[in-house]
């Protein structure tokens, strides 16, 4: 017995394959091109992750050595793609969730803020789905008459590769995608008349919200020979909460990949922040959601990626590794990657990057290191906005991570120190698409609930912190200074 994951992330699409105890079975992945129409704008083709989805998930399904009985799906989450309901085509390419081209709108309706926060638990930041539909709906020509109509269909894309892969037969999405598109009530469970309202959005084009757990359908058999039940679907983040099985609240798992995202499980309970985090569901079974608090950064990895593809200093991720390992040192180097503003806890989506601290002395190791480390300053700062935020519940437990970038050694001992609390990471590094797995393995009933899959959960490695008090508040401290030059 197997349970098919796809994982359709920001740079990448996987299927992965694992057995009852979380192993993986098999694995496929493509990178899907990013598309810069202008700066601080991205897109994607989603007729081309449609394309990349079918031939990894193609690929995995000819390793199976045994019946694959369910199929979850996990995802870039905010990104939005808006598609003819008739034919299933594009309209336009998918808006991506780090886009800000639509800050402006967004500035422009500051005064509704805390009621959508009170609403939807999130910010007025062009990060949500809400600010890219009205784009698109204004921005392509007769797409809002043809909304309006009933003739276009939306999603993000959990709820567009649904949509495919059940050959146009469910529009639907799961509570934990609702939650990101600043349209849907977290408290009530449904979407929200109001929002709907004051972002004109017409209601025809929104999927139907079911659990994370739910009958999403089966897959088309034209695609993959069989008809695999769909009964999984979380956003990545919340993919990943389940993956590091926090099922408990005060349980704190960050997942470092394209950006860094870390999520508090505060069980039951909707909790408002005071500290500019986010209010969002976790995942929602037989209708009753678990809540979670979340500190979202915007550019982690992608710092690695712009060394490697904008400036060529680097071959492959791997090398920024090496080269902060040989580099001597701290020379007083800054590198702050507001490449698409800045999200928790400053959500300022003017800022942009900065490197500080350059002498004729620095090289590309320093920068190497500069980029590694920022991540590292951020996850901090989202521990400390967290733990003032629960009044210490979370404040002394150990950081589960995962995602990508937890194949940096360096980084996980530096993460460990810079927060000053141990680092687990986890046996399965895919943690995101293991939770999806889970997700649809609930849904299939291979697991008797979430102690179960708690059981499965593994550690591979603890980096425990080493760096001397001092030390580590200055390296900080000189971040902090970094980061003020950024802010618009
Ligand atoms: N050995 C490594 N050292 C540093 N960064 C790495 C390493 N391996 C992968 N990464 C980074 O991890 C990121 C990919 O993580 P992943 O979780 O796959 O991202 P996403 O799901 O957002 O597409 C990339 O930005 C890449 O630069
Ligand atoms: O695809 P990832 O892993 O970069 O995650 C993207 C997040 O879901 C955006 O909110």
């Amino acid at each position: 017995m197997l349970l098919l994951s796809i994982d359709q992330g920001t740079t990448s699409t996987r299927a992965m394959l694992f057995d009852r105890d979380g192993r993986v079975r098999a694995a496929a992945q493509q990178e899907h091109q990013q598309i810069y129409p202008a700066p601080g704008e991205i897109e994607h083709d989603a007729d081309e992750i449609w394309t990349r989805t079918l031939a990894v998930t193609r690929a995995a399904l000819a390793q199976a050595d045994a019946p694959v009985v369910a199929l979850g799906i996990t995802n870039q989450r905010e990104t939005v793609v808006i598609w003819d309901a008739r034919t299933g085509a594009p309209i336009a390419n998918a808006i991506v969730w780090q886009d800000r081209r639509t800050a402006d709108f967004c500035a422009g309706l500051k005064a509704h803020e805390a009621e959508v926060t009170a609403r939807t638990g999130l910010l007025l930041d062009p990060y949500f789905s809400a600010s890219k539909i009205v784009w698109l709906l204004d921005h392509v020509p007769g797409a809002r008459g043809r909304a309006e109509r009933g003739e276009l269909r939306m999603g993000t894309m959990d709820c567009f590769l649904l949509w495919r892969l059940t050959g146009g037969r469910v529009h639907a999405t799961d509570a934990t995608n609702a939650s990101r598109t600043m349209l849907y009530n977290i408290h009530d469970g449904r979407w929200d008349d109001w929002l709907l309202d004051l972002f004109g959005v017409p209601k025809s084009l929104l999927p139907e919200v079911r659990d994370s757990v739910a009958a999403f359908g089966v897959t088309d058999p034209a695609l993959f020979g069989q008809a695999i039940p769909i009964t999984g679907i979380a956003g990545d983040q919340q993919a990943a909460t389940v993956g590091q099985a926090c099922f408990a609240p005060g349980m704190v798992k960050c997942t470092h990949g394209t950006g860094s995202f870390l999520m508090l499980n505060t069980g039951a309970r909707a909790v408002p922040s005071q500290h500019h985090l986010l209010t969002t569901i976790a995942y929602q079974f037989d209708g009753k959601p678990t809540y979670a608090l979340e500190g979202s950064v915007f550019s982690a990895g992608v710092s690695i990626k712009w060394l490697r593809d904008g400036l060529g200093l680097i071959g492959s991720a791997a090398e920024a590794d090496a080269l902060a390992e040989r580099a001597g040192p701290h020379k007083g180097v800054y590198l702050v990657p507001a490449f698409s503003g800045l999200g928790a806890p400053y959500w300022d989506a003017a800022a942009r990057g900065v490197i500080c601290g350059l002498t004729a002395g620095s090289d590309a190791g320093d920068l190497a290191r500069a980029a590694l480390e920022a991540v590292a300053y951020q996850t901090r700062d989202l521990v400390a906005a967290m733990t003032a935020e629960f009044a210490g519940d979370a404040g002394a437990s150990v950081l589960r991570v995962d995602g990508g970038l937890t194949n940096s050694r360096w980084l996980m001992r530096f993460m460990a120190d810079m927060l000053g609390r141990p680092v687990d990471v986890p046996d399965v590094a895919e943690t995101t698409a293991l939770g999806a797995a889970f997700l649809a393995g609930l849904g299939a009933g291979v697991y008797d609930g979430l102690d179960d899959i708690a059981a499965h959960w593994r550690r591979a490695a603890r980096y425990e912190p080493t760096m001397p008090e001092p030390e580590r508040r200055a390296l900080y401290a000189g971040w902090q200074a970094a980061v003020r030059r950024t802010l618009g």
